[in-house]
């Protein structure tokens, strides 16, 4: 018999054009979980009050947050909101906090990409800063300007991994480069939270669920970009696609 696929739920950004509120996710994700972690995506529609979230995430394997260029509303973290802080994206907010909360008491795997790290963070109790790259001592971690988006997410600099961390035991080394495109980082780390990796300058980049009852990683750079390529970001998402396959085994032996 043929091994039913395994299944990741991926929440929506909402995005308007052409007259109408779209639901989508970029392809660079869809591609890394079907070409790398061996998974079928479901992409989630934003729509959380209209469904019930805890109910799908009773039917999938694991769950995958997407990085993306709107950010967490900082109400939610307990900061007033300025220009600073925009764009927002509220409906992706209220999915993605129920989706990680719902994902951590069931134990379905997460790995939470860049935006969607900053959401783990906050939806733990976290907070986030912005515009990190005029702090003193912080390095600039928004993408070199260009269209081109192969070059956008070639530049990279080197974070250091917490040894003896789960991102350790998954990459191999203490030491990876990564790509990196964002101007938000974690502020005060969420009580639960293990820092698995570091930039020079201190932005956590990488954390992990402390007691999670199955895979629950956060990482501030884009693995997904060179899944194909790219060692490190090879071994993420295998990792990840293991970590479903083994809770899609619990599922199909647990009693109805
Ligand atoms: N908006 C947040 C999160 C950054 C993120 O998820 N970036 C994805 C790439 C977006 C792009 O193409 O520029 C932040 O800025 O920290």
């Amino acid at each position: 018999m043929t091994a039913s696929p395994i299944l990741v739920a991926v929440p929506a950004d909402v995005r308007s054009f052409e007259n109408y509120d779209w639901h989508a996710t970029p392809d660079t994700y869809l591609k890394a979980l079907t070409r790398v972690a061996g998974a079928t995506p479901v992409i989630v529609p934003a729509l959380s009050g209209e469904f019930d979230v805890n109910a799908l995430l009773g039917r999938v394997d694991g769950l995958l947050m997407t990085g993306s260029a709107s950010n967490v509303h900082p109400d939610r973290y307990g900061v007033p909101p300025s220009r600073a802080h925009e764009p927002f994206d509220p409906a992706r907010d209220r999915l993605t906090e129920a989706m990680i909360r719902g994902a951590l008491a069931a134990g379905v795997p997460m790995l939470c990409v860049c935006r969607g790290h900053q959401e783990l963070n906050v939806a733990l109790g976290g907070t986030l800063a912005t515009e990190i790259q005029e702090l003193d001592g912080r390095m600039d971690h928004r993408a070199t300007p260009n269209k081109d988006q192969r070059e956008r997410y070639a530049t990279r600099h080197a974070v250091a991994v917490t040894p003896g961390g789960v991102l350790a035991g998954i990459v191999g080394s203490d030491e990876i480069r990564v790509n990196s495109l964002h101007r938000q980082a974690i502020d005060r780390l969420a009580d639960g939270l293990a820092v698995e990796a570091s930039a020079p300058d201190g932005t956590v980049e990488a954390v992990s669920v402390e007691g999670a009852k199955a895979f629950a990683l956060g990482v501030q750079w884009h693995p997904e970009y060179w899944a194909e390529t790219d060692a490190a970001s090879t071994t993420i998402f295998k990792a990840f696609g293991d970590a479903c396959r083994a809770h899609a085994a619990r599922r199909a032996d647990a009693p109805r």
